[in-house]
């Protein structure tokens, strides 16, 4: 039996960021150590604008962020043209990637083939063989392992575009799935299947505001919200999981678990 997800929770972004920052270079020190290559995972929503201040931020502290050695990938990602408004790598890229100094190298980014817009279901076989590629041949490992997966949670516990009481949530064997009914708009996506999160090395949620109170607690103190595809990710991952929150976020919530700073 392993231990419960670690919870980090903070006043706000401004000592938030910082922790994440050292989390993450935890996080590539060790895969630089294992393999020489930072492999991660990013989703979309807030939390490219939270990364950005954990990692652009120089008032944050110590070390160096190798972007030379990061490998990113779209833990989900919108059946869009990549500089769409609704495009996660169009996100990413105004937030994080155009402002890497350029001392600090740049990132190898592997985004979606919008060759594919048309057909989401090739575009997400497509996305698989990249990680295949990437990874190792499909009949020698079960499931990629990211070093790093980093995630938000949707209101109603969605995390990448697995959302709740999806058939999606019991596909086992493919890495990289596809959607065409999205509840949140835009309905044509791809996303990393449920055992690849579970898989992930390291694996954080982002959090914060308000607005995720109701569904952080339904998370964290209910049976209900385990069944949810953040409490999936939680049981599966245990310790392995960490959640930076602010304080809105977690404000009523009495999950026993370790909180404060790293
Ligand atoms: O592309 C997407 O839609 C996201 O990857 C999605 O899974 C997001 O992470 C959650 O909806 C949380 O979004 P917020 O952080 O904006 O609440």
């Amino acid at each position: 039996m392993g231990k419960p997800p670690n919870l980090f929770a903070f006043q706000g972004l401004d000592d938030l960021a910082p922790s994440l920052r050292a989390y993450i270079l935890d996080a590539q020190k060790s895969a630089l150590d294992r393999h020489h290559v930072f492999r991660v995972a990013l989703s979309g929503g807030s939390l490219p604008k939270v990364l950005a201040r954990a990692l652009l931020d120089e008032k944050n502290g110590e070390g160096v962020i190798q972007y030379d050695k990061w490998e990113i990938f779209f833990a989900d990602e919108r059946a869009v043209p990549l500089d769409h408004e609704d495009s996660n790598y169009r996100l990413v890229k105004q937030e994080i990637l155009d402002k890497i100094p350029q001392q600090l190298g740049k990132p190898t980014v592997y985004s979606i083939d919008v060759k594919y817009l048309d057909d989401v279901q090739e575009m997400a076989d497509q996305y698989e063989k990249t990680l295949v590629s990437v990874f190792a041949a499909r009949d020698s490992v079960k499931l990629p392992m990211f070093d790093l997966l980093l995630l938000g949670c949707g209101p109603d516990g969605h995390t990448c575009s697995l959302f709740p009481g999806s058939p999606l949530l019991r596909e086992l064997d493919a890495w990289v799935l596809s959607i065409s009914d999205s509840p949140k708009p835009p309905p044509k996506r791809i996303t990393l299947s449920l055992p690849v999160t579970q898989h992930g090395i390291k694996i954080a949620f982002i959090a914060t505001g308000g607005g995720k109170k109701d569904i952080m607690k339904e998370i964290f103190d209910t049976e209900e919200g385990q069944q949810l595809p953040c409490g999936l990710i939680n049981s599966a991952a245990q310790e392995r999981v960490s959640w930076f929150v602010d304080h809105p976020a977690i404000e009523g919530v009495s999950f026993p678990s370790r909180r404060g700073s790293l």
